[in-house]
């Protein structure tokens, strides 16, 4: 049986001008804490509702469980979706916004279930508390408990994490992989990668509308690594003599005298020679390790590569 529970192929969505994503093309298997990672804008929150049924996609397909999805797919059920805002009853107490909720859904059989919830989500002891004198923390955490209320196989938290202090964010963190560990696969988006990588086994990098990279975690650890900041008398005479002497096609111009290649197979000693035999003087050659923040800004701002 195959482990893929959700695909999405060619996935695209158009709002009259804007391109807010293309042809968004993967696969999210059984267990994984997925991570979407993008700048604002970069079509996060359009790519999740589109996968949770909230938005219909202008081209493209998405498969649930196998199944080709299509507005009122039953396969919804097993999504719980917190995205933007929860559509909290300010006025009212934990217990009784998931009581709503689960009347309103027309799942009364869940009601047994509201005090568990509550203490998976760590609000067993906020009784009578109105929801309006919640931390935001406590709001996200109530957020994910209501969609945590059809016993959900996938759950789908767009941002859960903006705007916390760093003990809601600790939380969260803690919740996300509490509820991961009891077999529920997660996808979540976030602009921070260094929070994401905290929690997620994969990544997606989406920028203006695109996935450019999917990695597993040890992937872009791996990636991270794997940058040689090479310092020369002059960078636009040295760039082509990367390209065209030693195929390098990833890299990206800092300065004047600096250029970054990501490339993990290149020795140091071959770039070297490369451009002092072509007239270049290279002043320092090192590889650095790069923050996973570091990363993400470098490929989504002009990250120069061989295809453009
Ligand atoms: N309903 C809509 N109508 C028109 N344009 C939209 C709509 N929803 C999103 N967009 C546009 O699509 C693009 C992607 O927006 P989206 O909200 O998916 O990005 P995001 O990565 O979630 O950003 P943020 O973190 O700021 O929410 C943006 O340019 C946005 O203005």
């Amino acid at each position: 049986m195959s482990n893929v529970i959700i695909e999405v192929n060619q996935l695209t969505k158009k709002f009259k001008s804007t391109l807010a994503v293309r042809q968004a093309d993967f696969k999210i298997y059984k267990g994984e804490i997925f991570g979407l990672i993008g700048q604002n804008g970069a079509g996060k929150s359009t790519l999740l509702k589109m996968i949770g049924g909230l938005v219909y996609p202008s081209t493209g397909k998405i498969h649930l469980f196998n199944s080709e999805m299509n507005a009122n797919h039953p396969y919804y059920e097993r999504m719980g979706l917190l995205i933007e805002n929860a559509g909290l009853y300010p006025q009212y107490s934990a217990y009784d916004n998931l009581k709503f909720v689960a009347m309103s859904y027309g799942l009364k059989d869940h009601l047994k279930h509201i005090n568990e919830l509550l203490e998976l989500v760590g609000l067993s002891r906020t009784n009578k508390t109105k929801v309006k004198n919640y931390s935001m923390g406590m709001k996200q955490r109530l957020g994910i408990a209501i969609a945590l209320m059809g016993s959900p196989d996938v759950l789908i938290l767009d941002e859960p994490i903006n705007g916390l202090d760093p003990q809601g964010i600790s939380d969260i963190r803690n919740l996300i992989l509490d509820l991961n560990s009891k077999g529920i696969t997660i996808i979540i988006s976030s602009h921070i990668l260094e929070e994401l990588s905290k929690v997620a086994t994969k990544y997606a990098i989406i920028h203006k509308g695109e996935i450019i990279e999917i990695h597993s975690k040890e992937e872009l650890l791996l990636k991270c690594e794997d940058r040689i900041e090479v310092e020369v008398s002059d960078v636009k005479m040295a760039t082509p003599i990367l390209e065209e002497h030693l195929n390098i096609g990833n890299y990206k111009v800092m300065n004047d005298h600096t250029v970054c290649i990501y490339d993990s197979h290149i020795e140091n000693y071959r770039i070297v020679n490369a451009l002092v035999e072509n007239g270049i003087s290279v002043h320092s050659i090192m590889k650095h390790k790069q923050s996973l923040e570091q990363y993400f800004l470098e490929r989504t701002e002009s990250v120069v590569t061989a295809h453009g």
